[in-house]
């Protein structure tokens, strides 16, 4: 299996792999020094004898006993020693290759994945590239810092996966790092001199000059011989171009903006550019609300909540998005976990009709479906729902458990089906979508909803619930919504999913047809 990116369950695996190699590593470490130590004696021991002999060799040597024992050292000690030394390097019980059927391993996607996914975080919530690699977000120092030699890998990576403009700016972080570095005197592995002339190469031959030429410095510093080895070709010949500023767009100085992107067109649009503030909490929602929003009680549509009522938070009005309070316990959570956990894969997305459903770097999690008459707490959220909203249950799609790890997320979308061959016909469409948060999240991975300029955080135990359809059934389009990625830490969510077509009298028609409000939004899509 693959995939070990996108949830915490996959990299949890990970590391117990990396515990049973430094395990292994461990054991192989201290049989080998058991052996120097032997080796070391049996040096000591002739090293005695050398001493002795020093002190007096005619003596030493007229003493047939030492006679004997140095041509036995040289005649078959000293090949012995050599046999039981190159033994140890050959022969070693440290083997990765041993543990590839039985431990987890992650694949270039993974490691792929993993890259992508902080550079998306460093870009969606504008963290500071220095500060990512000294292990810092938003101000809180978590892991340990980044080698230079991380950056550059990083660098590398993301040159493979054709997004120039992040490796500049990995590079010259790692080229940061690189020049701070304490002590300055140990001279990296040829390889990475190699690769550093070489991703050099293909930055001035791209029209990068700047990243190019201080990477080409630092490895003259290590290696000053290496300049023998560049030669550039006709392009050395080309007229020198004009300096770039550092914000200068250089992607489209040097590609006339034809740049290669390993991302969707749809993430360079104002429309995304407009998501990712609503994930950073920088705009609020405007002020064009009817009434003012609440926190209030209900009753919903059970008078037994008399005694327990709905804690309802109103984020908006038209449409209807409200955030229910406190309405799975923790030990409920627990239990939803644990029957998901084992059935987790990855998320796909919706294909075009007759597509495949698709794995997609634009929804990075891992989900399980879970049918709500196997268990008591699955019944319960539906009954739950249907206090809250007076909405019939009987055409739900199954629990959606659904996990993101670091910097995952899920983009701008809708839940309603806007192809009708995706739904059963006597179901309906998705009406309305009901989010079980089943953990918080330290930082990150709000719902946000781009139209409606607002973000909820994921709170445990909480539930968000809206409508994606107008009264008149139509799709409403102002309801796209994300996953915003998740900066720190792990969400878990439960999507219920409630279909149309036993609604008539729990929400009945209005008098007038509501839904041409949101077709200025269907045009924005
Ligand atoms: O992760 C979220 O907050 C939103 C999830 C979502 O929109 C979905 O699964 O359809
Ligand atoms: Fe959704």
């Amino acid at each position: 299996a693959t995939d070990y990116f996108s949830s915490i369950t996959g990299l949890e695996q990970l590391l117990q792999t990396e515990q049973i190699l430094m395990r292994d590593l461990s054991t192989h470490l201290s049989k080998s020094k058991a052996r120097l130590q032997q080796l070391e004696s049996e040096l000591s021991a002739i090293e005695l004898e050398h001493e002795l002999a020093g002190k007096g060799m005619e003596n030493y040597l007229t003493n047939p006993v030492n006679v004997y024992r140095l041509m036995k050292r040289l005649r078959t000690d000293w090949t012995e020693l050599e046999a039981r030394v190159q033994q140890m390097s050959s022969r070693m019980p440290f083997s990765i290759a041993q543990h590839h059927h039985t431990l987890s391993f992650p694949s270039q996607e993974d490691v792929d994945g993993a890259a992508l996914a902080l550079v998306r975080l460093q870009s969606t919530y504008k963290l500071d590239v220095a500060q990512v690699a000294a292990g810092i977000l938003n101000g809180i120092k978590y892991g340990t810092a980044m080698s230079w030699q991380d950056c550059f890998v990083l660098g590398q990576q993301l040159f493979e996966m054709e997004d120039y403009n992040n490796t500049k700016v990995w590079l010259r972080e790692s080229m940061e790092r690189l020049r701070q570095r304490q002590p300055h005197h140990i001279l990296p592995e040829a390889g990475t001199l190699n690769s550093m002339e070489l991703v050099a190469k293909t930055l001035f031959q791209m029209g990068d000059f700047d990243t190019a030429y201080e990477l080409s410095q630092r490895v003259l510093e290590f290696d000053p011989k290496r300049i023998r080895n560049w030669h550039l070709g006709d392009k050395a010949a080309q007229p020198t171009p004009t300096r770039v500023d550092e914000d200068d767009d250089w992607a489209e100085n040097v590609w006339g903006g034809h740049l290669p992107k390993h991302s969707d067109p749809y993430s360079l649009t104002e429309e995304f550019a407009h998501y990712e503030k609503v994930c950073r909490g920088e705009v609020g929602p405007s002020a064009a609300q009817e009434r003012p929003l609440r926190c209030r009680y209900a009753r919903g549509h059970n008078t037994f909540r008399l005694l327990a009522p709905f804690k309802i938070e109103e984020h908006s009005l038209d449409p209807y998005v409200v955030t229910y309070h406190d309405m799975l316990s923790v030990e409920k959570i627990v239990e939803l976990k644990q029957m998901a956990v084992p059935r987790m894969q990855r998320s796909t997305v919706n294909p075009l009709p007759g597509g495949q459903l698709k794995k997609s770097a634009f929804r990075v999690s891992k989900n399980a479906w879970l049918a709500y008459n196997t268990h008591p707490t699955m019944l319960g959220m539906l009954q739950d729902l249907h206090d809250a909203s007076g909405l019939d249950m009987t055409y739900c799609e199954q629990l959606q458990v659904a996990n993101y790890g670091v910097g995952g997320h899920y983009e701008p979308h809708w839940d309603f089906f806007r192809d009708e061959s995706h739904y059963p016909a006597e179901e309906g469409n998705r009406i309305a979508t009901a989010i079980f948060y089943l953990s918080d999240v330290e930082q990150g991975g709000a719902t946000a909803f781009p139209f409606l300029n607002f973000a909820v955080k994921p709170q445990l135990g909480n539930v968000l619930f809206w409508y994606n359809l107008h009264r008149s059934s139509d799709m409403d389009y102002r309801t796209k919504h994300a996953g915003c990625p998740v900066l720190k830490g792990s969400k878990w969510i439960g999507n219920v999913w409630i279909h149309e077509a036993t609604q008539t009298f729990a929400r009945p028609c209005d008098v007038y047809r509501d839904h041409e409000i949101s077709l200025d939004y269907e045009a924005i899509k």
